[in-house]
């Protein structure tokens, strides 16, 4: 089995929960930045010991949480030794906006992911956007760049769209099967 980890950030909760669909399709361990823009102790050697890494935060005021942001920041030691080159890359986000500006917080995973050398996944995924599509398909959101959710401001961790999280589940499996290609 390949070795992924979803690291995360998540100020509300949501964006966990499509870190945990995403890492169900991957089989991949999850890693939470704390609200403090932190790592748990060994965090950063489970991100060395990745074949691939998918980044996950909320976005807020059009771009990843600030502390999504620190723990970017702090990559820069891995960076600098070139530690993470040619490891996958892959992102998802979540926020309230149908649009939201979220299409720039996958942009900046992708750039995060260039910096370190990586390999970008995309999404993999034909948008679900006919007369007759369903809020409910595989990628009604239409992103090709990563995995996209929109939770109303409202709606509760329990009151995530389903076919958001499946969306996300059938990304981590595109994650898994292309480590699996790379890695054989
Ligand atoms: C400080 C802040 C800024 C936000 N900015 C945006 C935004 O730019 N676009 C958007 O669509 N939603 C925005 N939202 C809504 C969140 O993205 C949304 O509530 C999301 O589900 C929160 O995920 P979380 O529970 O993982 O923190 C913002 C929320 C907060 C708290």
């Amino acid at each position: 089995m390949s070795n992924i980890v979803v690291v995360y950030h998540s100020g509300y909760g949501h964006t966990q929960r499509m870190a945990q669909s995403v890492a169900q399709g991957a089989g991949a361990q999850l890693l939470a930045i704390d609200a403090d823009g932190n790592l748990p102790e060994g965090g950063w050697a489970q991100l060395a010991a990745a074949e691939a890494i998918v980044f996950g935060a909320p976005t807020y005021m059009g771009a990843p949480s600030w502390q999504f942001k620190k723990f970017a920041d702090a990559s820069s030691k891995p960076w600098f030794a070139q530690t993470w080159k040619d490891k996958l890359f892959a992102g998802f986000t979540n926020s309230a906006g149908v649009q939201g500006d979220k299409q720039v917080t996958l942009d900046y995973f992708y750039h995060l992911a260039m910096q370190h050398s990586g390999i970008w996944v995309g999404l993999g995924m034909l948008p679900s956007n006919t007369k007759a599509a369903q809020r409910n398909d595989a990628n009604w959101m239409g992103a090709y760049s990563g995995a996209m959710a929109q939770t109303p401001s409202d709606a509760s961790v329990a009151e995530m769209l389903p076919g958001d999280l499946e969306t996300a589940r059938q990304f981590g499996e595109r994650v898994a099967s292309t480590a699996r290609r790379l890695t054989k």
